[in-house]
């Protein structure tokens, strides 16, 4: 069994509460309150540019030049495309360019990038992977899931946001990844496998949070 097939039947149930979360749910069927969807906006703004920070370093310790340039790649499309949405959305919700740059990240955030970038820094390449997977997996399976809901792609607000993420190109990188995973975890000991699932696993709960944080506009004790 590949090890991407071994986490997928293992997180199935953690996988159906991040897709049920009422944020996934009320983007689906268009109830979300603007507010937390723009919210959310601004601390995914964050929350991208250090991920794209991780993609950096999968080039880094990428062992063939041909991983390096789809790193590189990935590094790319984060930053001027999956960004750009963000942009844009910025100019909907009435997010002004300043208020981009000036925000801090909540605490969810600010665990869950740190979280990342520490194994990124500190493991191999397989436990990077095994970090950034659950994000461009898990959005992949929520667009195609909203996507499948009648009008939900062409609301006002957030139909263009479930296309970005069902569409194939994003499905692409996704299985790229996936693919990864599987090559760089052939024939590895169990003990090493139990080690990223667990890393899997963590990243997994965090997009959870992440919602949860959007959902009731998180703040640090200080800022209420
Ligand atoms: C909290 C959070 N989790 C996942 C994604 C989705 N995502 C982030 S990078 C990437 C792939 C390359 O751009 C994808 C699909 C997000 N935006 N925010």
């Amino acid at each position: 069994m590949k090890f991407s097939e071994r986490l997928y039947d293992k997180l199935q149930p953690i996988w159906r509460q991040n897709h049920d979360h009422p944020f996934v749910r009320g983007i689906g069927d268009g109830t979300l309150e603007r507010e937390k969807f723009r919210f959310f906006m601004i601390q995914d703004y964050l929350y991208l540019i250090d991920y794209a920070k991780l993609f950096a370093l999968g080039a880094m310790k990428a062992d063939t030049v041909e991983t390096m340039g789809k790193f590189a790649g990935l590094l790319n499309s984060t930053l001027n495309e999956e960004m750009s949405l963000h942009r844009q959305y910025a100019a909907k919700f009435g997010i002004t360019e300043d208020e981009f740059e000036q925000a801090k990240p909540a605490p969810t955030t600010l665990a869950y990038t740190h979280y990342m970038l520490h194994v990124g820094q500190n493991g191999t390449l397989a436990d990077l992977v095994a970090a950034v997977l659950p994000c461009m997996w898990s959005y992949w399976e929520i667009g195609k899931e909203l996507s499948q809901i009648p009008g939900a792609s062409d609301h006002e607000f957030y139909g263009e946001w479930i296309k970005m993420y069902s569409s194939s190109e994003f499905g692409e990188l996704a299985e790229w990844c996936i693919d990864l995973l599987d090559q760089l975890t052939e024939n590895k000991p169990e003990a090493e496998l139990v080690k990223l699932e667990e890393i899997f696993l963590n990243t997994t709960r965090f997009e959870y949070m992440f919602w949860e944080m959007s959902y009731r506009l998180e703040m640090w004790p200080t800022d209420e």
